[in-house]
Parts: structure tokens; sequence; C-alpha cells
């Protein structure tokens, strides 16, 4: 069996970038940013009022001092003309400043009466102005790759990028097996359940840049498993839930092999996800998860995340873990990385007492995954420890 870490190296070697595609600026939120954003313009054009009030040259800016007003700038409507001395221009914010100005007085320390204004005995220093370009400037550049945020298409629209180019979506297919399984709002036999794992999977993989696709149940024989993984042909990562353990029944990894998957790994030593399995399966990668539902799940987190961000463009790197204060003490660890269903709040962190990975109610209330490395030594409450953020 091998570790974590040598899976992880096994599935960036199995995955390849997926390619880019333009966007318009509307529909770009989350997504990988393929190619820098570069402005071709400056921001603000020019130098522009940070107020409301009056422009006039600081110098002149005396308490008490009065200035005749010549006319107005307003956003989108500059002033056309010069300013000279003891005059001054009724001014917005947002709006050029004027020439022959270098600063705002604020109206609130303005007295005017008709076209005479007087400034205020006390003048904060102001002086309200943003010089141009004080945003950004020609060749400023937003970074790729990234996750573009709000506040960078923001950003890329004050450039007056209209398009981006993103990388395109990894396709995964999410194929769940087994006899047992039904759709949720479908009447259960007594001998089935509820198919949970593939709409889990489906808002990770989506929340991390991928279009996930649900193909219909496979049922636990190879004809249905093999009309199953022909509708996933196209897609770039085909993900199969179950079936993968050493039972009678588990019958995922032969008939991927039938079917020409070439395997790169099967079985790590991590708790849960031991039966975990990759490989190539045609033009697309293959990685098979066990089925129990919390066992998916946090190979989700550990596998599937990570190799979605390197098929974005993203980089080769595990998911990034946090570290927080052990609320009460934890036994000694065996032979598998151990990823325990915990809760953070306030930088401390609480096991749960039953760690069985059929228990989705006790995945649904952790937002931590207690990494225990192989074999590692009992700890006692206080001392620090890492998780990943779930
Ligand atoms: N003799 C051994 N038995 C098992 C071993 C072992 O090493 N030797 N490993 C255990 C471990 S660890 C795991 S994990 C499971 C994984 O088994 P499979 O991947 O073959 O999964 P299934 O048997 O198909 O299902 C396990 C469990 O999960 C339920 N399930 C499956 N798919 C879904 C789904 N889409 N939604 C909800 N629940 C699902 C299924 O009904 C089973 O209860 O094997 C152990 N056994
Ligand atoms: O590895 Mo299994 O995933 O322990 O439940």
């Amino acid at each position: 069996m091998i570790t974590v870490n040598e899976a992880l190296d096994a599935i960036f070697d199995l995955v390849t970038p997926c390619g880019t595609e333009e966007v318009p600026l509307a529909e770009a939120a989350g997504r990988a940013l393929a190619v820098p954003v570069t402005a071709t313009r400056l921001q603000p054009p020019f130098a522009a009022s940070a107020m409301d009030g009056y422009a006039l040259n600081g110098v002149e800016a005396d308490p008490e001092a009065m200035f005749r007003v010549i006319g107005e700038s307003a956003a989108g409507h500059g002033f056309d003309g010069r300013v000279g001395p003891g005059e001054c221009v009724r001014i917005f914010t947002g709006a050029p400043l004027p020439e022959g100005t270098n600063r705002v007085i604020i109206q609130e320390d303005v007295t005017r009466k008709g076209n005479l204004i007087t400034l205020a005995r006390k003048l904060d220093k102001g002086p309200h102005v943003r010089p141009a370009g004080a945003d950004f400037k020609p060749g400023d550049t937003i970074p790729a790759p990234r996750v573009l945020t709000p506040a960078d298409l923001a950003l890329a629209a004050a450039m007056n990028v209209p398009t981006l180019t993103v990388a395109r979506r990894p396709v995964v297919a999410l194929l769940a097996t087994g006899d047992e399984l039904v759709m949720p709002g479908e009447t259960p036999g007594p001998d089935q359940i509820i198919a949970s794992n593939s709409f889990g999977l489906k808002a990770l993989i989506e929340a991390n840049g991928g279009h996930a696709r649900m193909l219909p149940i496979a049922r636990d024989n190879a004809d249905s498993l093999r009309a199953a993984l022909d509708l996933a042909a196209d897609a770039d990562l085909i993900v199969t839930i179950g079936g993968a353990s050493v039972g009678d029944h588990d019958i995922v990894g032969d008939v991927a092999a039938d079917m020409g998957m070439d395997q790169s790994f099967y079985k790590v030593l991590m708790r849960p996800g031991k039966p975990l399995m990759a490989g190539r399966m045609g033009d697309a990668v293959m990685i098979g998860l066990p089925g129990n539902p919390v066992s998916s799940m946090v190979c989700g987190h550990v596998f599937l995340v990570p190799a979605l961000r390197a098929m974005l463009g993203l980089g080769e790197a595990a998911a990034p873990r946090r570290s927080a204060m052990l609320t009460a003490d934890v036994a000694s660890n065996g032979p598998r990385e151990h990823y325990m269903r915990a809760r953070v709040e306030n930088g401390e962190l609480t096991v749960f007492d039953s760690q069985d990975s059929a228990l989705l109610s006790v995945l649904a209330q952790a937002n931590a995954l207690l990494v225990r490395p192989v074999t590692a030594p009992a700890l006692a409450a206080g001392v620090q420890v890492e998780y990943l953020p779930i």
C-alpha cells in the first residue's frame, strides 16, 4: 500500500491542465484565470475629487479666505477652463480637478452666498484629490493563475477588459455503483438505501471549479457498469463510487481494467479511504472512490480537490492545512494516516467520538479533519494539531 502523499503525486502524474477558454466578465466569478489581465489605461484617468465641495489652489486655502465660484465640475462633465487666483469651482466626488486647482475644500467647511464662498476658521488637511493613476496604470496586471474573486472582477472591469482567459472547467463524470442504491425521492426496497455520495461530491467538485455530471447508477454487474462507463467517455475525470473493496460484488477495478484502464495504484495507507484506486482510461483520468459515504467525501477533499486545481492550472499542491489546539486527549494512531472528523471553533479542535466512515450526520457537523500521521503517538489536550478545513 502507498502513502497518501505518494497517491497524491501519482494522481498529479495522471492529470494535465484542461486548456483555456474566453468568458465574459459577468460569467468569470470563481473561474481560474489562465492569462494575466493587463491594464491599458490609467485609473483614475485624471486627478479626481474625492469629496463634494469646492476646488481651488491649496496655497490660497487660508482660514476664512473668500473665493469666487466660476463654474462647476461634476462626474462625467468637467470644468472647461482655468481657475485663477481668488477663484474656485464647485466640484463633486469623482469629477476631474480643473486646471489651476489641487485641493478640494469639503462643502461642510464652506459658507456660500451667491457666487462667493468663505472658508471655515478650521479646515481639515485635505487635499481630497485622487491623483491620476492612483489605482492602476497601463501595464499593471492581475496575475495568473488565480481563482477570480469578486474584487478581481471589479478590477478587470475597471481596467476595461471585457473578457478573460480562464481554464476550461474539468468535466467530471460521477458514477455511483451498487444494487442497493436508489435516487433521492424514489421509494427504496427493503434492502435498499438512498444514493448520497454523488450529491456531496458534486457540490465539492463544483465549489472547486469542476463541472460534475451524474451518470445513472450502475448495478453490481459488469454489463451495467460497462454501459455507465461508456457514457463517461467524454469526461476529463471519471469518478466511480463504491465497489472498490475486496467483496465478490466489488467489480469496479476488474471491469475498468477490462475496458482498458491503466491502473496507477490501488489502496492507500489512509483511514477512511483505503480502497482508493486511480489510473488512466482513454483520454480520461479515472479515480475509484470507496463507497462508504464519509470515505468518499474525505477522499474528495484529500485527492479530488487538489486534482481539480491541477487540472485548472492552479498548481500541484496538497489541500492546505491549518492548526488548532486540541480540547481533549487523542489516542495513538495505527499504520494508516487518519483523517478524523472534528469541529474547530475559536481555534480549538474537538474530535467527534464516533469515527465510523458510514456516519454522514457526523460529517455534516464537522468542519475539520484532524490529520493523524501514520503511527503517531497519543496526544494530550492543549497541544497544537494540524487539520484540513472542510
Ligand atoms: N474484508 C474486507 N472488507 C472491507 C475492507 C477490507 O479491507 N476487507 N475495506 C473496508 C473499507 S475500509 C471500505 S472503505 C469499504 C469500501 O468498500 P467499497 O468501496 O467496495 O464500497 P461498497 O461496498 O460498494 O459500499 C460500502 C458502503 O457504502 C455504501 N454506499 C456505496 N455507494 C454509496 C452511495 N453512492 N451513496 C450512499 N452510500 C453508498 C454501501 O451501501 C455500503 O454500505 O469496504 C470495507 N470492507
Ligand atoms: O477506509 Mo474505509 O474508507 O475505512 O472506511
